[in-house]
């Protein structure tokens, strides 16, 4: 079965509390963006007895044992003995390191296959439980469709927002950035203004109202942060901001077309709709 698993973006993004467990509780949009890797699980061939999984494209730090893909079919064979080998190939395009979820979005996205192709009628719900256990943004691409994203940013609250066909640019300045020292940069606060109302206004409001607390900690340490999004901002964005820990950042057009911007060569730069 092949699937093809797409990053998110942050629309706002609160860290709100440090919890006695070390993570932070957060308050986030989380929307769908249609950059995808290209993902395909089939039962591993005769003579296989264990998952192997094969990797082209984007280089990804550590050891394929251990990639999100992989783990997440062990859980479910953890818990289905019957499940057989599997051979994963990942094709990998979404930055890593970026805010864009990349790998949490693989995961998920291996556990739906994996149901679906070996019918194992898991509802929605268990999926999201199995994906919660590989990382905390992950049990969002199993609905894969904007959520308000509140407690460790899996758990979801239904929200009203249509962007479709809201043109959007996504720059990768290729600087990784870990999740783990992201949130070590932070220091939890109360958003200034409630993101689900600020949302509800217009996209050209959100500039004065919807924020990323990842965006102001780290850019002192990495001015390029700010320079892509002034340089969104003078191409006609509307609204521009990092996405989740970074270091991705991205412009929103409501109306209008982006203007030809060029970017260094050694960035990667996504452009379509929404
Ligand atoms: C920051 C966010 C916002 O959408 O996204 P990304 O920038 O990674 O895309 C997420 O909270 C990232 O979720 P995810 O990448 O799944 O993180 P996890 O694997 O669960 O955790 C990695 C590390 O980040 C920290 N962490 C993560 C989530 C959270 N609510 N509080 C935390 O403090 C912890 O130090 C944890 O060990
Ligand atoms: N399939 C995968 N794709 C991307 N990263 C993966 C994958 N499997 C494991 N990882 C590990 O997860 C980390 C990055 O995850 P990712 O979700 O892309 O981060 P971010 O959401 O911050 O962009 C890296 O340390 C990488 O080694």
């Amino acid at each position: 079965m092949l699937v093809f698993p797409n990053a998110k973006l942050n629309l706002g993004l609160y860290v709100t509390e440090r919890r006695p467990d070390g993570f932070h509780t957060l308050e986030s949009v989380f929307v769908p963006l249609p950059w995808t890797d290209a993902l395909e699980l089939l039962p591993a061939p005769a003579g296989q007895s264990e998952t192997s999984i094969m990797l082209t494209g984007r280089p990804i730090p550590g050891d394929p044992a251990t990639n999100l893909c992989v783990r997440a079919y062990a859980l479910l064979q953890a818990d289905f003995p019957q499940l057989p080998a599997v051979q994963l190939y990942l094709h990998k395009i979404v930055p890593i390191g970026a805010g864009l979820g990349g790998g949490s979005a693989d995961a998920a996205f291996a556990l739906k296959a994996a149901n679906e192709l070996f019918g194992l009628k898991l509802t929605v719900e268990s999926l999201e439980s199995y994906a919660r256990r590989l990382g905390s943004d992950c049990a969002f691409f199993i609905r894969n469709k904007p959520v308000l994203a509140v407690e460790r940013g899996d758990v979801f609250e239904e929200i009203d927002l249509n962007l479709d066909g809201t043109a959007c640019v996504v720059v990768y300045p290729n600087l990784h950035i870990g999740t783990a020292e992201a949130y070590a940069h932070i220091r939890p606060q109360q958003p200034a203004h409630p993101l689900r109302a600020a949302l509800a206004q217009p996209i050209s409001t959100w500039r004065g109202t919807v924020s990323n607390d990842f965006e102001t900690a780290l850019t002192p340490s990495y001015p390029v942060l700010a320079e892509i999004k002034q340089q969104l901002y003078a191409a006609g964005a509307a609204y521009a901001s990092l996405s989740g820990s970074g270091s991705a950042v991205y412009g929103l057009w409501a109306n209008g077309e982006p203007a030809a911007t060029t970017w260094p060569v050694e960035y990667t730069v996504w452009r379509g709709v929404l």
